[in-house]
């Protein structure tokens, strides 16, 4: 270890409370699916901060969780264990009660099949209407949003048809204006374009954008798709029930007067101090089972085993 003296910034007294004014926070959560003798576990001490009015993108291979993550979110599965915030709810200690509140007004869920989102035999119109009738507001109040909500995503046009006679960009735009028909504070989306073509995906995408900056929804979206995760300002990764990078993007103007995105990727380090490093970098310096760490004034450096230290 280095034996430098080092004048290293003063701790807080006491850390702030892990995500404390975010309006999503999970915390070490764990989710364990039992099939028959068999355990899954699909979410293996998850952390995750999402603050308000952020639009964000989970990506991470099939089967690394992204789904329970969000049906957890959705409040339609519950953890093994954790912790998990959403606004003032807590989602492991919540009545049954105030799940069917929490479902209703805080967020709006959007399901990875499109036509699972959908009723066959209602309108666009009827779809809209039902959620604000099952919150039992006025029809005066259920009419205007139906109306503002099908105009702002582009199928006002539509509000007479069913769900046969639309197309599938269509009927994921009725999906969204029926998850935001009690003007949730979430909008959770799992693979909302992954049954479209690319020009209805990136369509689609753009209206939850449109979402996300003109209503102020926080939304979180599961996608496979690079193009997609690509446009939002902060992308996670999850990799094996973890959260395991984030991507964070940012315009910036170069000398020419040009403006750029900038992406830079970041490890997530888990509240157990835990850093997934990259196999690249762990190849490039052999890096095996033990390292040594060096603490610095401004970082930690993670050496091989028998390196120079310091
Ligand atoms: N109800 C369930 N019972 C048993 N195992 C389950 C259940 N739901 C999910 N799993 C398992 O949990 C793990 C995580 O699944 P999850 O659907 O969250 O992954 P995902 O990242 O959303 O995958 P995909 O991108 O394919 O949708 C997988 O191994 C899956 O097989």
């Amino acid at each position: 270890m280095s034996t430098k003296p080092l004048s290293l910034p003063q701790p807080p007294s006491k850390p702030p409370e892990f995500g404390r004014d975010a309006l999503i926070v999970c915390e070490s959560l764990v989710r364990i699916y039992q099939s028959g003798s068999v355990e899954v576990q699909a979410l293996q001490g998850l952390d995750l901060v999402v603050e308000s009015g952020e639009m964000l993108a989970v990506v991470g291979a099939s089967g690394s969780g992204k789904s329970t993550l969000l049906s957890i979110l959705a409040g339609v599965d519950a953890p093994t264990a954790g912790r998990v915030r959403v606004d003032r709810w807590n989602l492991l200690t919540m009545s049954r009660a105030d799940r069917v509140r929490y479902r209703r007004h805080t967020v709006g869920f959007v399901r990875q099949q499109t036509a699972a989102n959908l009723i066959p035999y209602l309108t666009a119109r009827q779809m809209v209407d039902l959620p604000m009738t099952a919150a039992q507001a006025p029809a005066r109040a259920r009419r205007r949003r139906t109306a503002e909500l099908l105009d702002m995503l582009g199928i006002g046009d539509l509000a007479e048809r069913r769900p046969a006679q639309m197309s599938g960009g269509q009927q994921m735009r009725v999906a969204i204006a029926v998850a935001l028909a009690n003007e949730p504070r979430v909008l959770l989306a799992d693979e909302p374009t992954g049954e479209l073509d690319s020009a209805t995906s990136a369509a689609v995408f753009g209206t939850l954008r449109e979402v996300n900056r003109r209503l102020g929804v926080t939304v979180v979206v599961v996608t496979h798709d690079p193009a997609v995760s690509g446009q939002v300002e902060r992308t996670v990764a999850i990799r094996d029930g973890r959260t395991s990078s984030e991507v964070l993007r940012r315009a910036a103007t170069g000398s020419d007067g040009d403006t750029q995105v900038i992406a830079e990727e970041y490890a997530v380090m888990d509240r157990a101090g835990r850093v997934q490093v990259p196999r690249d970098y762990r190849e490039a310096l052999a890096l095996t089972r033990r390292v040594r760490l060096v603490l610095e004034s401004d970082h930690v450096a993670i050496r091989p085993d028998g390196g120079e230290a310091g």
